[in-house]
């Protein structure tokens, strides 16, 4: 009997490694790197997943358990994907179980439940058949019994059962079940005609409807679901069921895939021919592709330059050579329009995977990938994971986007993991922007590199594109100073260029695009008396006003109230909702331009499954003359009729504490100015701002994205900020304040000690190749979450050293000490959101 290395879900240190179990003769042949196991635990039984198998355990074998099932037929993960899984609990310092969950499907996701069975030998006095019967003679007629189940039917039996499980007449059984199985149809298989006509010799005339049936199927020999052949027959399934249990039919289930793009038809499309500046593009990834050579590319090519054209062509050369591509694509930019044009270049070969599917339809969509049904993934972050076992290229879209961090334990970065994933594969890499990040223009254009910010290794091959296809120019872009719009006595939301142009737009049909640029911005209740706003009572943060439910909510915690009608401090009726939300825009709007048709888009309006993309043909039909929305409006969208965009407070979130808010700020203007003119119509843009000499904004009117780049990577460089340095952030959490202050310091100052003893310490001011300080601690941006209160310190290092590394360790030594203070510590590698 040979031994597996199991990592049991428990997301915690101590569990943090494999645990030994036999591999009893019955699962033997099931049982290889990657399988999801259900093991006994403590007394419990956990899913675990099989990292390793061996044949001798170091420690002695009679003293270890057996495993108690295998939950799948075919492993979900693999060797390389529990590898790379390894890869990320040391890069990101998270527990392996939580890696490796990340890759599955949240329907494997197993969970626990709860059986109960008579145990054998057990006997029932009379007492239990009168106090009991029911109960009793439910668990004869069928035993084991969902516990739930029971308690549903018996909810006043939970004591009984007790007693009896104590009594040793009943035990307790546990197994590991998914959330959610395939779906199977009942579907009719018609024997032979012969067969049939055999059957109708021996059906009674009186049945007529079990005759009818076996004539529709002599007609009709290909397998049927049952419920279409009842219908077509104007039958009940009975007769079928009649039909099947006399041997006539054969009567199976058979697994069916939800496809979420069924009944939508997607016109084929043939490749386009390459303008000669993308052929300069697509030259050196078709040969990193073609030779299947692991290479890492930055494709920066300005907004409308003909990018997907070069990613379909890729994945064209990458499927010629019988290998598998995935494509991220930032979630929000995951629109039907986006997945049209990859279904109608590779048909059925196409999975998508996004969180706006059911979890049926994922896991569907996964299993096709899995069973090598699909070829090509396309998804938002998660979808690096794409079980595949021959990966040739990895297209990373908008590859700048921070959505491919997540913000969750497991804290990893989708683009880190496909360079990973491609270097296992020997795969190409695809990192595509109009405005990339800038660690990764850094490490793709500095000659030494950006020695500061990740690998060595990470050296992108630079591939400009720096024209729009068909000789298109940018936009025009028109910087509109707000502060000179209040002097001549403007107070509207919309100053006098952009209420011309709206105008224009209207008298000429064409169509326009509002961004309210949101982040940091929200619709807070303020009493115009005493100046009190809406707090959260668990985190030190504004309360959003609903319109909607016309209650107040704390978008951290999810606590809501109803919305004030008096002051809570002053009991002032002046108390009223400020900042200016979508809605109000669109009420202002209605004013401004009596008749105007507008699609609002934010959290709000797309709740609901299906709605991005009914607002969004709703606009591509030009059932709609303004398109205004939060970030989502500003990203990947193509709408010929599209001639202006237009920029609300462009300057909101650069006062966010983030040392990356000018870079977001410039991204985010850069991308949706790209939204206009992008056919034949010429575009135009017009930005309002309370900050026109930002470079943020400044640099947006020339379409400068090297100017602005520069300046700010200086910037960066004197304050030692990535790409110059790297970070670690520790968040230090606890209910009471002066407690965390005192334990905060002291954390700090072993830290400090610590990092000195190991001979890590050197300053940044100096040109050492090698430093690393401890900063902090200090009140979070977020100084107080759901009532826990909070601090960060933050490592910031450069050059050579393994602090990843060095911080697991040193957390590993304190760990004793800030579990007895009841301190937890929450740790991000390379943060992307300073929260
Ligand atoms: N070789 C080509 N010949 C003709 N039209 C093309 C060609 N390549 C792309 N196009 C068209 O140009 C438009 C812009 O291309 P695409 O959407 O791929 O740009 P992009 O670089 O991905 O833009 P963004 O970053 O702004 O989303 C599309 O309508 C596309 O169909
Ligand atoms: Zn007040
Ligand atoms: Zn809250």
């Amino acid at each position: 009997m040979s031994v597996a290395r199991v990592i049991v879900d428990v997301p915690s240190r101590e569990t943090d490694r494999p645990f030994d179990y036999l591999i009893p003769a019955r699962l033997e042949g099931w049982v290889e790197p990657g399988s999801r196991v259900a093991v006994p635990f403590g007394g419990r039984t956990l899913q675990g997943i099989v990292v390793a198998t061996k044949d001798d355990a170091e420690v002695d074998r009679s003293r270890l358990k057996e495993l108690a099932d295998v939950l799948d037929a075919v492993p979900p993960l693999s060797a390389e994907l529990v590898e790379l899984g390894e890869w990320m609990s040391r890069r990101w310092l998270c527990p392996l179980t939580v890696a490796l969950q990340a890759m599955l499907p949240a329907a494997l996701k197993g969970k626990t439940e709860k059986y109960i069975a008579i145990a054998r030998g057990a006997e029932w006095t009379e007492a239990d058949r009168l106090f009991d019967g029911e109960l009793i003679a439910a668990l004869e007629r069928q035993s084991p019994l969902k516990l739930s189940t029971l308690l549903r039917q018996f909810p006043d039996q939970a004591g009984a059962i007790q007693r009896l499980l104590k009594a040793g007449k009943l035990e307790e059984l546990q197994k590991v079940e998914d959330r959610l199985s395939v779906r199977t149809v009942l579907t009719v298989f018609a024997p032979s005609p012969e067969r049939l006509r055999a059957a109708l010799e021996a059906i009674p005339r009186r049945a007529a409807k079990q005759r009818e049936t076996i004539e529709y199927l002599l007609a009709h020999p290909e397998p049927i679901a049952q419920q279409q052949l009842a219908e077509a027959v104007g039958t009940t399934t009975g007769t079928i069921k009649a039909l099947a249990d006399k041997g006539f039919v054969e009567l199976r289930a058979v697994t069916e895939d939800r496809d979420p793009y069924e009944g939508r038809e997607f016109p084929a499309s043939a490749p386009m021919k390459l303008t000669p500046a993308q052929a300069a593009a697509f030259g050196p990834i078709a040969a990193a592709v073609g030779e299947g050579r692991h290479e890492v590319f930055l494709l920066h090519g300005v907004t409308g330059s003909g990018k997907t054209e070069i990613y379909l062509q890729a994945i064209q050369r990458c499927l010629e050579q019988g290998k598998e591509a995935i494509v991220l694509v930032p979630e929000i930019s995951l629109t039907p329009q986006m997945v049209e044009r990859f279904k109608s270049r590779f048909g059925e070969r196409v999975a998508v995977l996004h969180s706006r599917l059911s979890n049926g339809e994922r896991y569907d969509e996964w299993r096709k990938i899995r069973d090598g049904r699909a070829q090509v993934a396309v998804g938002a972050r998660s979808a690096i994971f794409a079980p595949f076992g021959r990966i040739g290229l990895i297209v990373i879209d908008e590859e700048h986007e921070s959505s491919y961090k997540q913000e969750e334990s497991p804290k990893y970065h989708a683009r880190d993991v496909a360079v990973e994933r491609a270097r296992q594969h020997g795969a190409a890499v695809v990192l595509g922007s109009a405005t990339p990040s800038l660690e990764t223009y850094a490490a793709a254009t500095i000659e030494s590199g950006a020695p500061g910010n990740r690998d060595a290794a990470f050296r992108p091959v630079y591939v400009p594109l720096p024209e729009r296809v068909a000789d298109r120019p940018l936009p025009g872009v028109t910087i509109v100073d707000m502060r000179e719009e209040l002097k001549l006595g403007n107070r509207a939301m919309f100053s006098r260029a952009l209420a011309d142009a709206l105008q224009a737009r209207l008298d000429r049909e064409e169509q326009a695009v509002l961004l309210l640029n949101r982040r940091g911005y929200s619709t807070f209740v303020m009493c115009r008396s005493c100046g009190y706003t809406a707090q959260c009572p668990h985190c030190d943060i504004a309360l959003t006003y609903h319109r909607g439910s016309q209650n107040l909510r704390c978008h951290y915690c999810g606590y809501a109230e109803r919305e004030p009608t008096e002051c809570p401090s002053c009991q002032s009726p002046h108390i009223r909702f400020f900042g200016t939300g979508t809605q109000k825009v669109e009420e202002a709007l209605a004013l401004a331009f009596p008749g105007i048709r507008v699609i609002r888009m934010d959290v709000d309006t797309t709740t609901e499954k299906g709605s991005h993309e009914k607002w969004l043909t709703q606009f591509r039909e030009r059932r709609a003359d303004v398109l205004l929305g939060t970030q989502m409006v500003a990203k990947g969208l193509d709408f010929p009729h599209v001639t202006l965009v237009g920029v609300l407070a462009a300057d909101s979130a650069l006062k966010l504490p983030d040392f990356r808010a000018p870079e977001r700020t410039f991204q985010l203007l850069t991308q949706v100015a790209g939204r206009a003119g992008r056919h034949e119509l010429p575009g135009e843009v017009v930005i309002q701002t309370y900050e026109p000499e930002h470079p943020s904004v400044a640099m947006v009117e020339r379409h400068d994205y090297a100017g602005f780049t520069a300046q700010e990577l200086r910037h960066r460089r004197v304050l030692g900020y990535p790409p110059f340095g790297r970070l670690i952030s520790l968040t230090l959490s606890h209910e009471q304040m002066p407690l965390l202050i005192a334990l905060g310091e002291s954390f700090a100052a072993k830290m400090r000690e610590k990092a000195s003893a190991a001979g890590l310490t050197g300053s940044f001011a100096g040109g050492a190749p090698h430093a690393l300080e401890v900063l902090g601690p200090v009140p979070s941006p977020i100084p107080r979450l759901k009532d826990r209160y909070r601090f960060q310190c933050m490592v910031k290092y450069r050059g050579d050293v393994d602090a990843p590394g060095w911080v697991a360790k040193t957390l590993q030594e304190l760990a004793e000490t800030t579990k007895r203070s009841g301190v937890t510590v929450g740790v991000d590698v390379d943060p992307q959101m300073m929260l």
